[in-house]
Protein backbone atom coordinates (compact mmCIF):
# COMPACT_ATOMS: atom_id res chain seq x y z
CA UNK A 1 0.00 0.00 0.00
CA UNK A 2 1.20 3.40 -0.84
CA UNK A 3 2.70 5.08 1.95
CA UNK A 4 0.68 7.99 0.95
CA UNK A 5 -3.03 6.73 1.67
CA UNK A 6 -4.26 6.44 5.20
CA UNK A 7 -7.14 4.01 5.78
CA UNK A 8 -9.25 4.44 9.07
CA UNK A 9 -7.81 3.09 11.54
CA UNK A 10 -10.14 3.41 14.49
CA UNK A 11 -9.26 3.82 18.09
CA UNK A 12 -11.54 4.48 21.24
CA UNK A 13 -10.20 7.61 22.66
CA UNK A 14 -12.95 8.45 25.65
CA UNK A 15 -16.56 6.71 25.96
CA UNK A 16 -18.00 7.51 22.65
CA UNK A 17 -15.42 9.05 21.13
CA UNK A 18 -13.64 7.56 18.39
CA UNK A 19 -10.54 8.53 16.24
CA UNK A 20 -10.31 6.85 12.89
CA UNK A 21 -7.94 9.31 10.75
CA UNK A 22 -4.33 11.21 12.74
CA UNK A 23 -2.01 12.24 10.57
CA UNK A 24 0.57 15.17 11.75
CA UNK A 25 4.36 15.12 11.15
CA UNK A 26 5.19 12.42 13.80
CA UNK A 27 3.61 9.58 11.59
CA UNK A 28 3.10 11.11 8.13
CA UNK A 29 5.96 12.86 5.42
CA UNK A 30 4.54 16.33 6.20
CA UNK A 31 5.62 19.02 8.15
CA UNK A 32 2.90 21.60 8.50
CA UNK A 33 -0.55 19.94 8.02
CA UNK A 34 -2.03 17.75 10.07
CA UNK A 35 -6.22 16.43 10.25
CA UNK A 36 -8.08 14.35 12.77
CA UNK A 37 -11.55 12.39 11.93
CA UNK A 38 -13.62 11.73 15.06
CA UNK A 39 -16.73 10.06 15.57
CA UNK A 40 -18.87 11.11 18.25
CA UNK A 41 -21.50 9.81 19.72
CA UNK A 42 -25.00 12.09 21.27
CA UNK A 43 -23.44 13.57 24.39
CA UNK A 44 -19.75 12.33 23.96
CA UNK A 45 -17.23 15.42 24.93
CA UNK A 46 -13.66 15.46 22.86
CA UNK A 47 -10.71 18.36 24.78
CA UNK A 48 -7.41 18.85 23.43
CA UNK A 49 -4.89 21.70 24.02
CA UNK A 50 -3.19 23.60 21.58
CA UNK A 51 0.59 24.43 21.40
CA UNK A 52 2.15 26.20 18.12
CA UNK A 53 -0.58 24.86 16.34
CA UNK A 54 -3.58 26.41 15.13
CA UNK A 55 -7.22 24.34 14.36
CA UNK A 56 -10.34 24.47 12.21
CA UNK A 57 -12.68 22.25 13.56
CA UNK A 58 -15.17 21.36 10.91
CA UNK A 59 -18.64 19.60 11.76
CA UNK A 60 -18.37 17.51 8.98
CA UNK A 61 -22.50 15.74 10.13
CA UNK A 62 -24.44 16.01 12.73
CA UNK A 63 -24.38 18.87 15.38
CA UNK A 64 -21.35 19.97 18.24
CA UNK A 65 -20.90 22.87 20.56
CA UNK A 66 -17.67 24.00 20.93
CA UNK A 67 -15.52 25.88 23.15
CA UNK A 68 -13.02 27.86 23.98
CA UNK A 69 -13.28 27.99 27.33
CA UNK A 70 -13.79 31.99 26.91
CA UNK A 71 -16.86 31.89 24.05
CA UNK A 72 -19.23 29.06 23.36
CA UNK A 73 -20.64 28.04 20.05
CA UNK A 74 -23.68 25.79 20.59
CA UNK A 75 -25.54 23.55 18.75
CA UNK A 76 -23.22 24.10 14.90
CA UNK A 77 -23.08 21.94 11.97
CA UNK A 78 -25.81 22.44 9.04
CA UNK A 79 -25.88 19.03 7.25
CA UNK A 80 -26.55 15.59 8.58
CA UNK A 81 -25.00 13.96 5.10
CA UNK A 82 -21.78 14.95 3.82
CA UNK A 83 -24.06 14.64 0.39
CA UNK A 84 -26.43 16.92 1.49
CA UNK A 85 -23.81 19.26 -0.46
CA UNK A 86 -24.57 21.87 1.77
CA UNK A 87 -21.52 24.42 3.52
CA UNK A 88 -21.37 23.98 7.16
CA UNK A 89 -20.01 25.64 10.04
CA UNK A 90 -16.31 25.17 11.50
CA UNK A 91 -14.70 27.14 14.11
CA UNK A 92 -11.22 28.65 14.25
CA UNK A 93 -9.27 28.06 17.41
CA UNK A 94 -5.60 29.46 17.62
CA UNK A 95 -2.46 28.25 18.69
CA UNK A 96 -1.82 28.11 23.14
CA UNK A 97 -5.55 28.00 23.18
CA UNK A 98 -7.34 24.86 24.63
CA UNK A 99 -10.71 23.71 23.11
CA UNK A 100 -13.86 21.23 24.16
CA UNK A 101 -15.76 19.77 21.66
CA UNK A 102 -19.47 18.10 22.99
CA UNK A 103 -22.01 16.60 20.86
CA UNK A 104 -25.03 17.64 20.88
CA UNK A 105 -26.22 14.50 18.41
CA UNK A 106 -23.99 11.91 16.55
CA UNK A 107 -21.55 13.46 14.91
CA UNK A 108 -18.68 13.59 12.37
CA UNK A 109 -15.89 16.27 13.05
CA UNK A 110 -12.90 17.10 11.07
CA UNK A 111 -9.82 18.92 13.04
CA UNK A 112 -7.46 20.77 10.54
CA UNK A 113 -3.78 21.36 11.92
CA UNK A 114 -1.41 23.84 10.73
CA UNK A 115 1.56 25.60 12.82
CA UNK A 116 0.90 29.04 14.65
CA UNK A 117 2.83 31.36 16.61
CA UNK A 118 0.70 34.73 16.75
CA UNK A 119 -2.17 33.96 18.55
CA UNK A 120 -5.43 35.18 16.46
CA UNK A 121 -9.45 35.54 17.59
CA UNK A 122 -11.50 32.57 17.75
CA UNK A 123 -14.03 32.70 15.28
CA UNK A 124 -17.15 30.53 14.09
CA UNK A 125 -17.28 30.86 10.47
CA UNK A 126 -20.81 30.05 9.56
CA UNK A 127 -21.58 28.07 6.57
CA UNK A 128 -23.09 30.86 5.28
CA UNK A 129 -19.94 32.43 4.79
CA UNK A 130 -18.07 29.80 2.62
CA UNK A 131 -17.69 30.95 -0.46
CA UNK A 132 -18.85 28.89 -3.24
CA UNK A 133 -17.22 28.24 -6.82
CA UNK A 134 -18.50 26.02 -9.87
CA UNK A 135 -15.26 25.21 -11.23
CA UNK A 136 -13.95 23.62 -14.50
CA UNK A 137 -15.54 22.18 -18.03
CA UNK A 138 -16.16 19.44 -20.01
CA UNK A 139 -15.40 16.53 -17.87
CA UNK A 140 -13.55 18.26 -15.29
CA UNK A 141 -16.46 19.71 -13.28
CA UNK A 142 -16.26 19.88 -9.90
CA UNK A 143 -18.26 22.53 -7.01
CA UNK A 144 -15.98 23.95 -3.97
CA UNK A 145 -17.31 25.19 -0.99
CA UNK A 146 -14.04 27.04 0.62
CA UNK A 147 -13.67 27.17 4.79
CA UNK A 148 -10.85 28.76 5.15
CA UNK A 149 -9.22 30.69 1.93
CA UNK A 150 -5.58 32.31 1.63
CA UNK A 151 -6.93 35.65 1.57
CA UNK A 152 -8.89 34.99 4.56
CA UNK A 153 -7.01 36.85 7.45
CA UNK A 154 -8.85 34.05 10.37
CA UNK A 155 -5.88 31.80 10.30
CA UNK A 156 -2.19 32.00 10.32
CA UNK A 157 -1.12 28.69 7.98
CA UNK A 158 -4.72 27.13 7.56
CA UNK A 159 -6.42 26.52 4.33
CA UNK A 160 -9.42 24.61 4.20
CA UNK A 161 -12.03 23.99 1.58
CA UNK A 162 -14.53 20.96 0.21
CA UNK A 163 -15.22 19.71 -2.92
CA UNK A 164 -17.00 17.84 -4.66
CA UNK A 165 -16.91 15.98 -7.86
CA UNK A 166 -19.54 13.87 -10.12
CA UNK A 167 -18.82 10.84 -11.60
CA UNK A 168 -17.21 10.97 -15.03
CA UNK A 169 -15.17 14.15 -14.12
CA UNK A 170 -11.73 14.80 -12.38
CA UNK A 171 -10.76 17.27 -10.28
CA UNK A 172 -7.34 18.66 -9.17
CA UNK A 173 -7.49 18.55 -13.00
CA UNK A 174 -5.68 19.74 -15.42
CA UNK A 175 -2.98 18.55 -12.64
CA UNK A 176 -0.97 21.05 -10.57
CA UNK A 177 1.15 21.57 -8.05
CA UNK A 178 2.43 24.00 -5.39
CA UNK A 179 5.31 22.29 -3.65
CA UNK A 180 7.83 25.01 -4.30
CA UNK A 181 8.69 28.14 -2.27
CA UNK A 182 9.02 30.11 -5.17
CA UNK A 183 6.64 33.17 -5.68
CA UNK A 184 5.27 34.81 -7.77
CA UNK A 185 4.86 31.46 -9.83
CA UNK A 186 4.04 29.13 -7.47
CA UNK A 187 3.53 28.47 -3.50
CA UNK A 188 4.76 25.46 -1.47
CA UNK A 189 1.80 24.02 0.31
CA UNK A 190 2.05 20.77 1.77
CA UNK A 191 -2.07 18.99 1.65
CA UNK A 192 -4.13 16.37 2.93
CA UNK A 193 -7.00 15.15 1.14
CA UNK A 194 -10.19 13.35 3.19
CA UNK A 195 -12.18 11.59 1.02
CA UNK A 196 -15.68 10.23 1.09
CA UNK A 197 -17.66 8.53 -1.58
CA UNK A 198 -21.24 8.66 -2.35
CA UNK A 199 -22.88 5.70 -2.33
CA UNK A 200 -20.25 4.78 0.17
CA UNK A 201 -18.72 1.64 -1.55
CA UNK A 202 -17.19 3.65 -4.31
CA UNK A 203 -13.79 4.97 -4.52
CA UNK A 204 -11.42 6.93 -6.47
CA UNK A 205 -8.38 7.12 -8.39
CA UNK A 206 -5.99 9.89 -7.52
CA UNK A 207 -2.21 10.29 -8.76
CA UNK A 208 0.32 11.73 -6.49
CA UNK A 209 3.36 12.21 -8.66
CA UNK A 210 5.97 14.40 -9.06
CA UNK A 211 8.21 16.19 -12.60
CA UNK A 212 11.19 13.31 -11.71
CA UNK A 213 8.95 10.79 -10.85
CA UNK A 214 10.49 10.45 -7.73
CA UNK A 215 7.08 10.20 -6.61
CA UNK A 216 4.54 8.70 -9.01
CA UNK A 217 1.62 6.79 -6.57
CA UNK A 218 -1.60 5.70 -8.47
CA UNK A 219 -3.87 4.84 -5.60
CA UNK A 220 -7.14 3.72 -5.16
CA UNK A 221 -9.28 5.60 -2.42
CA UNK A 222 -12.50 4.47 -0.73
CA UNK A 223 -14.16 6.11 1.69
CA UNK A 224 -13.07 7.65 4.86
CA UNK A 225 -9.29 7.29 3.45
CA UNK A 226 -7.15 9.97 3.24
CA UNK A 227 -4.25 10.98 1.14
CA UNK A 228 -1.07 12.93 1.91
CA UNK A 229 0.49 15.39 -0.86
CA UNK A 230 3.92 16.40 0.54
CA UNK A 231 4.52 17.41 -3.27
CA UNK A 232 3.89 17.00 -6.91
CA UNK A 233 0.58 16.82 -8.81
CA UNK A 234 -2.31 15.53 -7.40
CA UNK A 235 -5.61 14.64 -9.46
CA UNK A 236 -8.39 13.10 -8.95
CA UNK A 237 -10.61 10.25 -11.01
CA UNK A 238 -14.27 9.83 -10.05
CA UNK A 239 -15.88 7.13 -11.82
CA UNK A 240 -19.56 6.56 -13.41
CA UNK A 241 -22.30 6.37 -10.83
CA UNK A 242 -20.05 8.24 -7.98
CA UNK A 243 -19.91 11.42 -6.25
CA UNK A 244 -16.55 12.25 -4.45
CA UNK A 245 -16.63 14.29 -1.97
CA UNK A 246 -12.92 15.39 -0.63
CA UNK A 247 -11.79 17.92 2.43
CA UNK A 248 -8.43 19.43 2.08
CA UNK A 249 -6.37 21.43 4.36
CA UNK A 250 -3.69 22.99 3.44
CA UNK A 251 -0.36 24.99 4.60
CA UNK A 252 3.10 25.95 4.32
CA UNK A 253 5.64 28.52 5.05
CA UNK A 254 3.47 31.54 3.42
CA UNK A 255 -0.60 31.46 3.60
CA UNK A 256 -0.46 31.61 -0.34
CA UNK A 257 -2.18 29.21 -2.87
CA UNK A 258 -0.25 29.88 -6.16
CA UNK A 259 -0.61 26.37 -8.12
CA UNK A 260 1.42 25.57 -11.07
CA UNK A 261 -0.03 23.63 -13.84
CA UNK A 262 1.77 20.56 -15.40
CA UNK A 263 2.98 22.40 -18.82
CA UNK A 264 1.77 18.79 -20.45
CA UNK A 265 -1.62 19.34 -20.23
CA UNK A 266 -2.52 23.01 -19.46
CA UNK A 267 -3.56 23.11 -22.72
CA UNK A 268 -6.92 21.39 -21.51
CA UNK A 269 -8.08 24.85 -19.70
CA UNK A 270 -7.88 26.24 -23.21
CA UNK A 271 -10.33 24.80 -24.92
CA UNK A 272 -13.81 26.54 -25.92
O1 LIG B 1 -4.68 22.62 -4.44
C1 LIG B 1 -5.85 22.46 -4.06
C2 LIG B 1 -6.46 21.12 -4.17
O2 LIG B 1 -5.77 20.39 -5.15
C3 LIG B 1 -7.94 21.11 -4.45
O3 LIG B 1 -8.62 21.94 -3.53
C4 LIG B 1 -8.27 21.51 -5.88
O4 LIG B 1 -7.93 22.86 -6.11
C5 LIG B 1 -9.74 21.33 -6.12
C6 LIG B 1 -10.09 21.61 -7.57
O5 LIG B 1 -9.93 22.77 -8.01
O6 LIG B 1 -10.41 20.65 -8.28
Amino acid sequence: MSNLLRKPKCRTLSPGVTLFQDINSSNAPVEYVGLKQLKMEKGSVYQEELEKEEVCIVALTGKITVTDYDQIFENIGRRENIFDRTPTDSVYISNDRRFKITAISNAKVILCYAPSKKQLPTKLIKASENSIESRGKYANKRYVQNILTDTDSTANSLLVVEVYTEGGNWSSYPPHKHDRDNLPEESFLEEIYYHEMNPKQGFVFQRVYTDDRSIDETMTVENEEAVLVPKGYHPVAVPDGYTSYYLNVMAGPIKIWKFYNEPAHEWILNRK
